[in-house]
């Protein structure tokens, strides 16, 4: 019996991933049903529904501009119709916006399906860190890999040549994973890992703020290469320390250190850290004005790892963490970045 597969989300990423999608089970019909339902939250474009125009166009003319989507790809705004007869979940869309989906969905799905989720961010849960793919276990009680690498979503959907690297839990969901995602353009390398991967994926998105700052206040190539240099070993640091599963090759996979470099070259955090390092305005308005629509994952991450550190008094273990949080909050000037060692003594 072939595998359906819903996505859940569709914003920038999602969008990217769904083309992926699409072109795989549309290749595969023995493994995966040849149409794949895309859940998105409906909004109006021009007096027209998003759903419609994907639908009609084959194009997030909002969060993915200029790339056409397949067309078995379809668009759904109800969540239940995308997810109650699903075998394959994919969850794909900003972190904060993951627990209210979850407590709805919870007696909907199929209790033999499988998840993955492309979520880069953690929740602090009564004083944890919970990662996601531990909420999405405990809130529908199935298994639960991850998608994470070095994967701008644009350059993705452009079909440009890059690694990812899939978390299993099971072998086998790592390898129908691996079916519904791997394409020549989009490398994948599976390993069985979810706990390091997610917390890379989430983590770098703080180091991307700080080498953003670096950039607005227009520091060269030697003073970002130490930035993501003391991100990448307090990424290291706080996933080791947290879960005894993560193994160190995990660090050297696209979902370490290559989402680490992609991020602070060319992604969203890096883009608005270096505005705000430049204008000081808030982030909510950096966010209109730069993303359009779009989320900043760092900030609130930012937030969330410096909760869990102070309450278990570890902030002195990740000096760079806590420094970029107060710059985002603005206890601290963003030229304090460099001086992470001392700031906060
Ligand atoms: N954009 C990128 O290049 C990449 C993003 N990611 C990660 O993928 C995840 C999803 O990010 P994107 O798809 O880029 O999303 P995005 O950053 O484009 O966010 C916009 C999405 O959020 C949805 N949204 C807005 N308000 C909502 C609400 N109240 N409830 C539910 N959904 C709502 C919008 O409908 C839209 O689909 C994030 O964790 C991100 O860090 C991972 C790799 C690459
Ligand atoms: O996760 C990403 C690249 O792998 C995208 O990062 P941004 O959200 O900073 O654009």
């Amino acid at each position: 019996m072939s595998k359906k597969v819903a996505i859940i989300g569709s914003g920038n990423w999602g969008s990217a991933i769904a083309k992926i999608i699409g072109m795989n089970v549309a290749k595969n019909t023995t493994v995966f049903d040849q149409k794949a339902k895309m859940w998105v939250y409906e909004e109006m474009i021009d007096g027209q529904k998003l759903t419609e125009i994907i639908n009609t166009k084959h194009e997030n003319v909002k969060y993915l501009p200029g790339i056409k989507l397949p067309e078995n790809i379809v668009a759904v705004p109800e969540l239940d119709d995308v997810v109650s007869d699903a075998d394959l979940l994919v969850f794909v869309l900003p972190h904060q916006f993951l627990p209210r989906l979850l407590n709805g969905i919870k007696d909907k799905i199929k209790k033999d399906a499988v998840a993955i989720h492309l979520i880069k961010g953690v929740f602090f849960i009564d004083g944890e860190m919970v990662p996601i793919s531990s909420r999405i276990k405990d809130v529908l009680g199935i298994e639960c890999c991850t998608l994470m690498g070095a994967n701008v979503a644009n350059e993705v959907a452009r079909e440009e040549f890059c690694e990812t690297t899939i978390g299993y839990e099971t072998q086998e969901a790592g390898e129908v994973f691996f079916k519904l995602f791997n394409t020549k353009f989009f490398e994948v390398t599976i390993i069985q890992d979810v706990t390091g991967p997610e917390i890379c994926g989430a983590l770098k998105n703080i180091v991307a703020i700080g080498s953003g700052f670096c950039d607005g206040l227009g520091y060269g190539g030697n003073t970002k290469a130490a930035i993501m240099r003391i991100g990448l070993k307090e990424m290291r640091g706080f996933a080791m320390m947290y879960s005894k599963t993560v193994v160190e090759s995990t660090f050297l996979e696209s979902c370490g250190v290559g989402d680490l470099i992609t991020t602070c070259i060319g992604g969203r955090n890096r883009k608005c850290g270096a505005y705000f390092a430049k204008t000081g305005k808030a982030w909510e308005v950096i966010e209109k004005e730069l993303l359009n629509g779009q989320k900043i994952q760092g900030v609130p991450c930012a937030k969330e790892i410096y909760e869990i550190l102070s309450t278990k008094n570890l902030l002195a273990k990740f000096p760079l963490f806590h420094t970029i949080h107060r710059i985002c909050v603005g206890e601290l000037e963003p030229k304090e970045i460099i001086n992470y060692k001392s700031v906060n003594n």
